[in-house]
């Protein structure tokens, strides 16, 4: 049975003495550590002729030399023994379904002379407001301590939009500088919201950076917009994709909400139904009211409240809010705006059937206060207008910001030409941009050996908290078990976080690994959106992400708020095509290369082999309770649906009482009781069911 990947061998392979099984691994070593030796002296040979060839574009089509051509086919040999399994995460099949290709998508002509016509590249055209964003300036996030003196225009102090009660929310939130993305929504939203009835807002979506602080550009013009309000009633809706996100943006609007009367409430299925109600809606005289102004919640959760919560009314929505909206917006998500919509429309007439083109005065009159000012954002907002499109923007405005794309040629300033180009173009820029302080790196390691070279990089670079991403859970539950292995004992722990822990456990570990209790965390994609730890300074991909979108989010753990950090990606040679072709077509260079220490692995060869073993062992042991339990249950289902007169007498009464005694019954001691000796024969009505 094999731990981590692809069983390409029978069990008898794997039947070898273990000193045989483990001089396989040091014989891998060495053989790798022999091709790293050659490739340093063949590099240093081929120094100068590599510049030349770093300024082409960094993909597959780079013209091979027959000697690389030939190395590249023996690695692609090597045993592919530590394929990651089928990824069971239904982000990645969303991501994947989700996939925005690039704008020049060809497409073949059916029954066109194939060979005769070069292919046309067809050039996706975007809606003007796609097309032509408003940027919002990508430089990088000074952090406080690196901001000069008063002058500095983010400083609080100097942003006139902002009332007393926020600062003084900020400052204890401990803000004292607000972030270009903010710098440039906040004020926007307040402005458009000023305007006089029946002017309606925009709708606006917003494409920044993981961690360049989204969460505040939404919740502190809602919360100010909406503090001065006389009556409770739920006014803003803020919907994330999972409920740990959910929770972690509840605590960010109700630390806003501080210094106000307003009312914040979370809906996620970490509560009782039942407690969430009462927290939402309380019936006085007859009449259902209000008591939260704001409701963070997840799109499962909405629904239920909306089918199940008498009392619970949108119809004074002014804010409807998405987060990682991308996610949101998946076919998995969808309903929930079918049953927003088809809830509230009684209500209100058609909450969401906004329409893009500009209404006349007379349609903003009579749709003014109706309809909620919807806000959409993400790191990697989806271009697909179609998508978009079932929200109904109503003259949806972007903001998003600079791509500076890899200059891809030797052109002087290429930067600019590309970007003036992308923008003629009408391309969506900025959609997969990461943050200015994350430094990105990869490793190249075999299959077999990946779990032995990230502890190897654990142990030689001492990480203190850093983010191990897997393409499955149960990818994540074994790397976990064999890291733990070959930690000496009493050393910082490595936890797991999957779907395979219960939500409680899921809680107790991010809450752990925020106290820096935890010294790392192996996690499977559930974790990679949105969730906000901070000092992480190291996230590794162990598995290659499929998607882009995957990739920015994972790296965009790390390097948040504009700390520095770092973003490691854990390559076999079969993967480093796939690898380098997903960043190519986003404009994203590869980064650097870093080599492992091999006197570490080899030093832990051993106790990596053992760790492997115990692994084999324990995953035997559960398939083995698995297949017992589950032949056990079909029994009993065959029992029930057995021909009637196929049963022995036991098998009758077991059905009639219920009563199963599968296993030996164990002795009861013998008492001085003695019970009635009938009572342990069926009764007559009991005798009767049995003989017919
Ligand atoms: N103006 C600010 N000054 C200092 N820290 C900030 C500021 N704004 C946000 N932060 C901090 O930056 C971190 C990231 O913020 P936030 O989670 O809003 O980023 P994000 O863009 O939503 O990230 P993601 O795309 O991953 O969801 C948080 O820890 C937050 O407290």
């Amino acid at each position: 049975m094999e731990l981590f990947t692809v069983n390409r061998y029978t069990e008898e392979d794997f039947k070898t003495k273990p000193a045989e099984a483990e001089d396989q691994i040091l014989e891998k070593l060495l053989q790798k550590a022999e091709k790293r030796k050659r490739k340093q002296k063949k590099d240093k040979v081929e120094e100068p002729s590599q510049e030349s060839a770093e300024h082409q574009t960094i993909n597959e089509d780079v013209p091979q030399t027959l000697e690389t051509r030939k190395r590249r086919q023996k690695d692609d040999n090597a045993d592919s023994a530590f394929q990651e399994p089928e990824s069971d995460q239904p982000l990645e099949q969303q991501e994947a379904a989700d996939s925005d290709k690039p704008a020049d998508a060809s497409f073949e002509v059916i029954g066109e002379d194939v060979g005769a016509t070069k292919r046309q590249k067809v050039e996706m055209v975007l809606p003007s407001w796609l097309a032509h964003p408003t940027i919002i300036p990508g430089d990088s996030l000074k952090r406080d301590e690196d901001a000069t003196a008063d002058t500095d225009e983010a400083a609080l102090k100097n942003q006139p939009y902002l009332d007393k009660p926020t600062r003084d929310a900020l400052k204890q939130m401990k803000i004292k500088r607000l972030f270009p993305v903010q710098r440039s929504v906040i004020p926007w939203i307040l402005d458009a919201h000023s305007k006089p009835a029946p002017f309606r807002p925009r709708d606006i979506c917003v494409s920044a950076p993981t961690g360049s602080g989204k969460t505040l550009a939404f919740a502190i013009p809602i919360v100010q917009l909406l503090m001065n309000r006389v009556k409770c009633k739920v006014r803003a809706l803020v919907v994330l994709p999972v409920a740990e996100l959910a929770m972690q943006v509840y605590k960010v609007i109700a630390s806003l909400c501080n210094k106000t009367e307003l009312e914040v409430c979370l809906l996620s299925k970490q509560h009782r139904l039942e407690a969430e109600q009462e927290a939402l809606v309380e019936l006085y005289k007859g009449e259902y009211y209000s008591k939260v102004d704001i409701v963070v919640t997840t799109p499962g959760r909405l629904v239920d409240h909306l089918h199940a919560t008498k009392g619970f009314c949108l119809k004074e929505l002014k804010f409807l809010v998405i987060d990682e909206a991308d996610r949101i917006m998946d076919a998995v998500f969808q309903n929930w705006l079918y049953h927003l919509d088809s809830h509230v429309r009684d209500t209100a007439d058609q909450l969401l059937a906004g329409r893009t083109a500009p209404l006349c005065l007379a349609e903003l009159r009579e749709s003014y206060g109706k309809k909620p000012h919807k806000m959409l954002f993400s790191a990697t907002l989806s271009q697909d207008p179609e998508k978009l499109q079932n929200l109904r923007l109503f003259q949806p405005k972007l903001f998003t910001t600079v791509l500076i794309p890899a200059p891809t040629t030797l052109e002087p300033n290429a930067s600019a030409l590309v970007s003036t180009q992308t923008e003629e173009r009408g391309q969506f820029i900025g959609k997969y941009t990461t943050p200015a302080e994350l430094t990105e790196q990869y490793c190249i390691t075999e299959p077999r050996l990946k779990p032995l070279t990230l502890f190897a990089l654990i142990k030689q670079n001492n990480w203190q908290r850093f983010l191990c991403f897997t393409n499955s859970n149960d990818t994540s539950t074994r790397l976990a078990f064999v890291l733990s292995q070959l930690k000496e004992k009493g050393e910082d722990t490595i936890a797991e976080l999957s779907a395979n822990l219960s939500a409680a456990k899921r809680r107790a570990t991010l809450d752990a690994l925020m106290r820096g209790k935890l010294q790392g965390i192996i996690c499977s994609d559930a974790l990679a959106r949105g969730i906000d730890v901070s000092n992480i300074d190291i996230v590794v991909s162990y598995d290659v992400p499929r998607h882009i979108k995957t990739y920015i989010h994972r790296v965009g753990r790390t390097a948040r708020a504009g700390r520095p950090g770092t973003a490691i990606t854990l390559l076999t040679p079969k993967d480093q095509p796939q690898f380098r072709k997903m960043l190519s077509e986003v404009g994203k260079p590869v980064g650097e290369e870093i080599t492992v220490d091999t006197e570490v692995e080899t030093g832990y060869a051993h106790l990596y082999h053992t760790a492997l073993e115990t692994l084999r062992k324990t995953l035997e042991a559960t398939k083995k309770r698995e297949i017992v339990s589950k032949t056990r249950n079909t029994q009993a289902a065959a029992k029930l649906h057995k021909d009637p007169s196929q049963l022995t007498l036991m098998e009758k009464l077991q059905q009639v009482t219920g009563v199963h005694t599968s296993k030996p019954k164990p002795k009861e001691p013998k008492s001085h009781l003695k019970m009635p000796k009938n009572k342990l024969k069926p009764n007559a009505s009991q005798r009767k069911i049995v003989e017919e």
